[in-house]
């Protein structure tokens, strides 16, 4: 089979650690939250998103239902929204470096260099995706991607959601590829046609779902993918 034209990847468990996700970023947007509510709440930008809460969580007290969401990790795109800003805060300042695997960044800049299309899928912000990328701890790799998608385009668990990344890039879903941890975003992603690979990186504790191709690393995928190596 061909490379693929396109890699689509996802961020947490994939690019990035999953402790990082957890135990770094949802614990800096839990502990600001009413900090950041209280000095930006009437900002256009953050009144919109209050909003989104309210009609997404009727009868409810918006920050109760924030609370809930980040409680239960749901993607829900409002408090994805709202996370993103306020991590901006920590990248703009230093506190926040994007995580990335020692494996990811040159083989991204590698397959960008072959003539590979990459974009991102993650149920974290497009704005959110921009920051960890910009910010990362291997330099700003935002020039690499030529697409970011976020629960905006539809859940990653939803075969509609591939569909219509495939569109936005203007490939046929065959022709790309599309990487996560989550064996179900993987299930989404080849019911429309993508190609697939799991991500089961030891260090995140990833349990290999036995559906899809597994890889430990990214010059794993290459490899198998046909994809220039780093
Ligand atoms: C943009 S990094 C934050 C990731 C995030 O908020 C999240 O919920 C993880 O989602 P993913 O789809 O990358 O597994
Ligand atoms: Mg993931």
């Amino acid at each position: 089979m061909a490379p693929p034209r396109a890699v689509l990847t996802d961020i947490e468990g994939t690019t990035t650690s999953i402790a990082f996700v957890k135990d770094r970023l949802f614990p800096f947007a839990q502990a600001a939250l009413e900090g950041f509510l209280a000095a930006h709440g009437a900002a256009p930008a953050v009144a919109s998103i209050l909003d989104d809460v309210r009609a997404a969580a009727p009868g409810q007290d918006p920050v109760a239902a924030l609370r809930g969401w980040m409680a239960a990790d749901a993607k829900v795109t409002p408090l994805k929204a709202l996370q993103g800003l306020i991590w901006r805060q920590g990248y703009a300042d230093g506190r926040l470096k994007g995580h990335l695997w020692p494996d990811v960044a040159a083989c991204l800049r590698a397959w960008r260099a072959g003539g590979v299309t990459l974009a991102v899928y993650s149920s974290g912000s497009v704005e959110a995706q921009r920051d960890l990328f910009g910010h990362s701890e291997a330099g700003d790799l935002t020039p690499l991607f030529a697409g970011f998608f976020d629960t905006r385009v539809g859940a990653k668990r939803e075969a509609p959601s591939y569909a219509a990344i495939a569109a936005a890039l203007g490939l046929p879903p065959e022709e790309i590829l599309f990487l996560s941890d989550v064996a179900e975003e993987l299930d989404a992603a080849r019911a429309v046609g993508l190609q697939a690979c799991q991500l089961v990186r030891a260090a995140d504790g990833t349990v290999p779902s036995g559906r899809h191709p597994e890889e430990a690393d990214f010059p794993g995928v290459a490899r198998r993918f046909g994809l220039s190596a780093a």
